[in-house]
């Protein structure tokens, strides 16, 4: 059996083939850049049917290579929050809102919810510009009058390639119109979303397993008997392939954008752990919920100054890092695409301050991924408000397994509490693999978790280095 795992992500579409105990196979890995249109005025849309084609080109790579043979179940790491309106035959009617996208407002003159600490605990998120509550009736105005209903990124994906199109309750609960205990859209939210029946996916039950359309089929006739799993939500699938999927460890993803999380068991209809007023929840599937903050800035404030400043690159970065000592970069705000919920800082809220005629571009890096560091600090102290003792934390993502430089400054950040780090970047991918199959117990699948301060031991195999440049 052979797995293929997508990972729609923000910077790219990757698909990858993983063996069955979810280790990702040489060389199985196809990837394309993803676009996002960034605006002054807080934009931040993708074309969906650009990112379609781009995965459809992953899958064709793949296929071409015969990586598609033998694999019978599709799973996928896909990104939360984002929503695209369709028209009656699916067709979109405009490009898709991502999590950065800051644009939506709360209507003037809506009273939000009756008891906003009530809402936050049956949805895990508030009232706010980055969920469906309020990104829906802001969308609505601007489709016009004709029939329109709403998926996300994934959803309009599968609707396209598959016999049925529905969404997971990971990512129904990215959308935060969803009750997390009962697992069923929260009529409150609906309400204040302004949602009329029909217009929203219907929710995969949890034996839901979708098959590819007849013309897909005969395109990638590898595929066509393929089960595909319930999308889970790239911040759950990211936990999991880091290891953490209890209450011992948590997950520090760095991919994009950057978050920090801890899963816990809670069966549907079962009592929710406490949640914290600063921190939401979501579900990974039926029968766990994963609790963090997440941060717009990550791995695109080193693509930003990469892009904009003479960074040097590769060896040549590293070796310029290395003199600059862990928060000894310049002091900086790394809120460039404003803050997540429940903040409402705009777009464009970064800074950096003490610049001096001797500041690099790398003292301003530094600075950027120092000031990530701290806002992270913050947020596994509220993580831990809630347990009885500190968590062991996991780094993973892309950025962190590239970078050296920031897996040392986490590590000094985040002391005393013992910090390790993923080595394989595909957590994503991993942890939907893991989801799918129903293996949380750490039994099987995970790439060796490594402490930070043994990070560069010769010990590292080819397929642990990270696949990205420095
Ligand atoms: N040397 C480096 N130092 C810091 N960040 C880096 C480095 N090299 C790459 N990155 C960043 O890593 C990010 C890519 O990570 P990854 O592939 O996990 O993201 P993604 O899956 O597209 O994002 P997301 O999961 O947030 O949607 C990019 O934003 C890139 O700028
Ligand atoms: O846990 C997380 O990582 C966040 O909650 C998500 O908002 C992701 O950042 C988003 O889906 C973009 O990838």
């Amino acid at each position: 059996m052979r797995i293929l795992a997508l990972d729609l992500g923000t910077s790219s579409v990757r698909g990858l083939v993983l063996d069955t105990a979810a280790r990702p196979l040489p060389g199985a890995l196809a990837r394309r850049p993803a676009d996002v249109k960034i605006g002054d005025d807080g934009e931040a849309t993708l074309d969906a049917r650009a990112y379609l084609g781009a995965l459809v080109e992953c899958l064709d790579e793949l296929a071409e290579a015969n990586h598609l043979d033998g694999v019978d179940l599709v799973v996928a790491s896909a990104q939360w929050h984002s929503v695209v309106p369709l028209d009656p035959g699916g067709a979109p009617l405009g490009p898709v809102l991502t999590w950065l996208d800051t644009r939506p407002v709360v209507p003037a003159g809506v009273r939000g919810p009756a008891d906003a600490d009530d809402f936050h605990r049956r949805t895990g998120t508030w009232w706010h510009r980055f969920y469906w509550s309020v990104r829906l009736p802001w969308l609505r105005d601007r489709v016009g009058a004709g029939q329109v209903r709403f998926a996300g990124l994934v959803e309009y994906i599968y609707g396209m390639l598959l016999d049925e199109g529905v969404m997971s309750i990971s990512q129904a609960s990215g959308t935060g119109l969803l009750d997390l205990r009962t697992l069923d859209w929260d009529p409150e939210a609906c309400a204040l979303a302004g949602v009329r029946p029909g217009e929203l996916p219907a929710l995969a039950s949890r034996a839901w397993v979708g098959r590819l359309r007849d013309d897909f089929a005969r395109r990638w006739p590898a595929l066509r008997a393929a089960g595909w799993a319930p999308p889970c939500g790239d911040g759950a699938a990211s936990n999991v392939g880091s290891g953490c999927f209890d209450s011992r460890r948590a997950a520090v993803t760095v991919g994009t954008s950057a978050a920090v999380r801890l899963v816990q068991r809670a069966p549907a209809g079962a009592e929710l752990p406490p949640l914290p007023e600063e921190l939401w929840r979501y579900r990974v599937d039926h029968d766990h919920v994963v609790t963090g903050t997440a941060f717009s800035g990550g791995g695109n404030l080193y693509a930003w100054v990469r892009r904009e400043m003479r960074l040097p690159e590769g060896p040549e970065l590293d070796q310029a890092l290395a003199r600059v000592p862990s928060r000894g970069g310049v002091p900086a705000d790394s809120r460039f695409g404003g803050d997540r919920p429940p903040g409402l800082a705009p777009a464009g809220s970064g800074m950096l301050a003490g610049l001096g005629f001797n500041t690099t571009s790398v003292d301003i890096l530094a600075g950027l991924m120092d000031a990530l560091c701290a806002q992270v600090a913050v947020g596994v102290a509220a993580i831990e408000s809630t347990l009885d003792e500190s968590v062991q934390v996991v780094l993973g993502g892309g950025a962190v397994a590239a970078s050296g430089w920031w897996r040392r400054a986490f590590a000094v950040a985040l002391a005393p509490r013992e910090v390790r780090h993923v080595r394989n970047p595909e957590i994503g991918a991993v942890g939907a693999a893991l989801v799918a199959i129903g293996r949380l117990n750490g039994a099987t699948g995970l790439e060796r978790i490594v402490r930070t301060d043994e990070d560069e031991s010769a010990t590292a195999t080819r397929s642990d280095r990270p696949q990205y440049p420095s």
